[in-house]
């Protein structure tokens, strides 16, 4: 992990400064997740389910995660034709959940801290990582959170209108207050439960990672900031992850051979990235109106990521479960 934080603390200090950076380059970060990290951190999600319980895939498992991914998302993108922009929200909604949901699973299972004690102290701190990246943009980069809105509804022929009252400063304020005062206040917590008191690993880290965050998602500019955080923050976290659970991958890990545990993770997950790029192929011909530049390309890849990801979202969750994410002593 302490890479992952050089790495964001890095992106914040320039920003800091005033730096400004063209718009096409904000959206490389997005656009290479295609291919790296992040929309390959869900194309192992076939095997996941087995792997989490030690054992190999049979044919139920893989057809059942088959039949998850037809359903849901095969519901989800039916929902974006008929209403555009309430699709949206709930992308943004389930994202808040799942980036959440990730956090916890590194702080309890990867990080092992241990002044998250109560569920909901755990519930509290979903909340907490999952509007870091979903609504801290909102506050300071309100104009880019609208344009990437627009890009999404506007590959069905809809305006984001609906939305307006969200981008009103009066809005913005109150909920960046009463986000500031969930954090500060989910943090207290903590630290009363924390064993080591202002001492403790656990919590330092958690506060650590948590102010990080805050300071980077409000100096960074929204598309970049989401795009390097998909990339760097939560999938790097989910291929660590997976890489634990997988018994190649574990000894490779042993050995200090990153190199091999990386390359058991790419040879799992090539297929199905190459599956879900073909998909967007075909969204290129099915959605009203076509993609014609970079970022409208990105529009519509983040529609694909949204359909792919409700589905992942229960296999993630279904994880947690077996390994007792949610389960407090
Ligand atoms: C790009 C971008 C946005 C939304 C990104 C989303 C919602 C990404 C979801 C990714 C998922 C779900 C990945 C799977 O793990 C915002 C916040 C509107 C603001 C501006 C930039
Ligand atoms: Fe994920």
């Amino acid at each position: 992990m302490r890479p992952v934080w050089v790495l964001h603390a890095l992106v914040v200090l320039p920003f800091a400064l005033g730096l400004e950076v063209p718009l096409v380059v904000q959206y490389v970060p997005l656009a290479v997740s295609a291919l790296l990290l992040g929309l390959p951190h869900g194309a192992v999600d076939h095997l996941a389910p087995t792997r989490v319980r030690g054992e190999a895939p049979t044919l139920r498992s893989l057809a059942g995660v088959g039949v998850l991914y037809g359903v849901l998302g095969g519901a989800y993108l039916a929902a974006w034709f008929l209403a555009p922009v309430a699709s949206f929200g709930f992308f943004i909604a389930m994202t808040w959940a799942h980036w959440g949901q990730g956090d916890v699973h590194a702080l309890v299972a990867l990080e092992g801290v241990e002044h998250l004690r109560t569920t909901g102290q755990r519930v509290a701190t979903l909340v907490v990582r999952g509007g870091l990246p979903m609504l801290v943009p909102l506050l300071l980069g309100v104009d880019q959170y609208r344009e990437v809105a627009t890009l999404l509804v506007g590959r069905f022929g809809v305006e984001a209108a609906a939305l307006d009252p969200l981008f009103r400063v009066e809005t913005r304020l109150a909920l960046g207050v009463g986000f500031a005062l969930l954090t500060v206040a989910t943090l207290a917590v903590g630290l009363a439960r924390a064993p080591g008191g202002l001492a403790d690993a656990g919590w330092r880290r958690d506060a650590g990672e948590t102010t990080l965050l805050w300071a980077f998602f409000l100096a960074v500019p929204p598309i970049l900031a989401v795009g390097v955080y998909f990339c760097l923050w939560h999938a790097v976290r989910h291929v660590a992850r997976l890489v634990t659970l997988d018994s190649d991958g574990e000894r490779a890990l042993r050995r200090g051979d990153a190199v091999a545990a990386l390359a058991g993770f790419y040879r799992d997950a090539a297929p199905l990235t190459l599956v879900s790029l073909a998909f967007l192929a075909g969204f290129y011909w099915l959605v009203p109106v076509r993609p014609g530049t970079l970022p409208e390309t990105v529009g519509l890849y983040l529609v694909l990521i949204a359909v792919l990801t409700l589905p992942h979202v229960v296999v993630v969750s279904l994880m947690d479960r077996v390994e007792g994410v949610w389960r407090v002593a």
